[in-house]
């Protein structure tokens, strides 16, 4: 029986993805791995630029120098080529792997990712999870293809008294349902 599991989405069928998986007996977490190389900046890029102009005596910052910033700071989307599905009351939560702020400098922006059931084969992009990653240490960091980046843990969730649900359905992520 089919009860929740995970899937490679079909564009990357023949990449070499590996499917998330625990790493010991009792391991709640299911690792994932990255699917490509992937380069993650430092966000300190942004304090040199900073520190540049104020030598220079050119402060405050202009326009451009913060969209520049804007786009340093935003966080990236590593993707892992890997789509979840799972029952209707359930939830895969997304969360850091312990170990990567205090190696790596990477920490997961959105505290813990939120999974839905019905992202699963969305139309957009089939339900592939991303996880968002900002590099806080001073250098970039490389992650390689089949590195582990975070883990996954299933979850049931519950409803609220009257709720009867909205009956949307979901057409993609990442803000898709509107600001
Ligand atoms: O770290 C994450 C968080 C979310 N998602 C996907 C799965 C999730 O079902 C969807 C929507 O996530 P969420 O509801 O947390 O974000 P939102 O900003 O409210 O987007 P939306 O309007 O699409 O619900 O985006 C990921 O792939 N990785
Ligand atoms: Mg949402």
């Amino acid at each position: 029986m089919r009860t929740r599991g995970f899937e490679i989405v079909s564009a990357y069928q023949n990449a070499g993805v590996k499917l998330p998986a625990r790493q010991t007996k009792n391991a709640a977490g299911y690792d994932f791995f990255a699917r490509e190389d992937f380069v993650l900046k430092s966000i300190w890029r942004y304090d040199f630029i900073r520190l540049f102009r104020l030598i220079k005596n050119e402060h405050p910052l202009t326009d451009s120098d913060l969209q520049r910033a804007g786009k340093i700071l935003k966080p990236l989307l590593v993707p892992t080529g890997v789509k979840a599905y799972m029952q209707p009351n359930e939830v895969l939560i997304l969360a850091n792997r312990s170990s990567n702020p205090l190696k790596r400098g990477l920490v997961i922006p959105n505290g813990i990712g939120v999974i839905d059931a019905d992202y699963y084969g969305n139309p957009d992009n089939e339900g592939e999870i991303f996880i968002q990653m900002v590099n806080f240490s001073p250098r970039d960091v490389v992650i390689e293809q089949g590195e582990r980046i975070g883990q996954g843990i299933f979850m049931p969730y519950l409803l609220a008294d009257g709720d009867t649900g909205t009956g949307a359905k979901r057409i993609a992520g990442f803000g898709s349902t509107g600001r």
